[in-house]
């Protein structure tokens, strides 16, 4: 699906560095196969709620409703940094982003995606509404005929029900590569007007999923499993009851290996919180940030206290960077023997010539767009005052400035690869070769 051209790919990074200035209120671009398109708009906020549900068979979708006190509040760059707002050029700010989130749910067959709780089942007012609100679609392919009905039901959900619900869920079966979804949110207009994907979260079985990620398929077919965990925000490794600590160790390990971006927390019967699942902002840019931070990228603390034991890749290293001298940079691999799926991480302190990251970047994109799955990044570019975030699924890319970089901050380039044959040597060198 290489289709993106070395051109648009490139004028893609340079037009989103340099228009800010052109277009003040410009905030979100979606970038895919067409040329680079610029969406000043004011989004409306979707306020009320209503629910559905479907069976829990068949990929369904949901709109959530939840209390108030639960709301989890809409995240702007103007108000997430107001330190930097009064000093911050007016451009650079992002006009509030008040499509309505959607979240993916994903997770190999019997993960327990719902189990005998569902997500959070006193704040997920599900199966009480009435036929008309029910959406399935029905068992198929994604990539053909489910794909149009999930753009046509998203649609029809929006159209009808605007301003009454919060949030939308949508849960796959649990063969589905998750790739065609998150694409649908970028490559339909109709959804990408009035909804933003918040996030994409994976529910793995602790006792089954080693056999699911070994699996070895025919040339050219995905291993669903290791898909999963590949796209995943948030990875939930669940049904840890039947398992011991060992093997719950041993996976998570191994879960790093292929995502080292995303949150993870271990669970019985997928108990975790809402704000968990909800409202990640895994696909915002103002969150890159975090995504990118090595930080966050670990297992969550609080819901367990072995992560350090098992998360030793090496996002350890990042925390040296600033001790380090001007360019002392790294990459890492946590699977470099392996050829499969995997993360890269580059952590570079400087700045990047703009005409050469384009360049570099189109073509990466032009040659590799099928393997690299996901993308984060947050760059310092010459000459730019402000940090410049962005974010990847294939071949489309989004990316804008963000705040002003401090002055006594020190401008770290921080991107994140998750892809198929990644080589971090090859990519380093690359990402090194813009360097001022
Ligand atoms: N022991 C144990 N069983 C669990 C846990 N979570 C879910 N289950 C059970 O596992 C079974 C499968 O759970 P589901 O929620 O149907 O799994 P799913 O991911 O929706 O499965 P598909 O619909 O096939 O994709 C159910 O019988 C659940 O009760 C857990 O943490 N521990």
């Amino acid at each position: 699906m290489a289709s993106i051209s070395l051109d648009i790919a490139a004028a893609a990074f340079v037009g989103l560095a340099k228009c800010h200035s052109k277009y003040p209120t410009c905030s979100r671009v979606r970038t895919s196969v067409l040329p680079l398109l610029w969406r000043p708009k004011c989004f409306h906020t979707a306020l009320n709620f209503r629910s559905i549900s479907t069976q829990v068979t068949q990929p369904r979708i949901l709109s959530i409703e939840m209390p108030k006190s639960k709301r989890f509040s809409r995240r702007f760059t103007a108000a997430a940094a107001p330190a930097q707002a009064e000093s911050s050029d007016v451009s650079t700010k992002l006009p509030p982003d008040d499509r309505i989130p959607a979240t993916v749910i994903t997770g190999f067959l019997g993960s327990g995606k719902y189990g005998e709780v569902d997500i959070d089942g006193s704040l997920v007012a599900a199966k009480s509404t009435g036929a008309e609100d029910i959406m399935m679609l029905n068992n198929g392919c994604l990539c053909c005929t489910v794909r149009g009905d999930l753009v046509r039901m998203i649609v029809e959900l929006v159209n009808k029900k605007k301003g009454k619900f919060d949030h939308i869920v949508i849960e796959t079966t649990g063969l589905a590569n998750p790739a065609p979804i998150i694409q649908t949110f970028y490559a339909e207009d109709q959804i990408f007007n009035d909804v933003k994907l918040d996030g994409v979260v994976t529910l793995v079985d602790a006792k089954h999923a080693n056999i699911h990620l070994d699996d070895v398929k025919p040339k050219g077919v995905v291993n669903e499993a290791v898909e999963q965990i590949a796209y995943a925000d948030r990875i939930i490794v669940n049904k840890t009851d039947l398992v011991g600590e060992p093997q719950v160790a041993s996976l998570i390990q191994r879960i790093r290996s292929i995502n080292g971006l995303a949150n993870l927390k271990r669970t019985q019967f997928g108990r975790v919180d809402l704000d968990y699942v909800l409202g990640i902002g895994g696909f915002d840019l103002e969150r890159i940030e975090s995504a990118v931070n090595a930080e966050d990228s670990k297992e969550d603390h609080a819901s367990h206290s072995h992560d350090h034991e098992h998360d030793h890749d090496h996002h350890h290293d990042h925390h040296h960077d600033h001790k380090h001298e001007h360019h002392d940079d790294h990459h890492s691999h946590d699977h470099t023997h392996d050829p499969g799926v995997s993360s890269v991480s580059i952590v570079c302190e400087g700045s990047l010539d703009l005409e050469k990251a384009n360049m570099w970047l189109g073509t990466l994109l032009m040659e590799r767009s099928d393997d690299i799955y996901r993308m984060k990044g947050l760059l310092s570019v010459e000459g730019m005052k402000e940090r410049f975030v962005f974010q990847g699924v294939h071949d489309i890319f989004q990316g804008s400035p963000d705040r002003l970089w401090n002055a006594d901050e020190q401008r770290t380039n921080k991107i994140v690869f998750i892809g198929k044959n990644l080589n971090a040597q090859e990519l380093e060198k690359g990402f090194k070769a813009c360097l001022v």
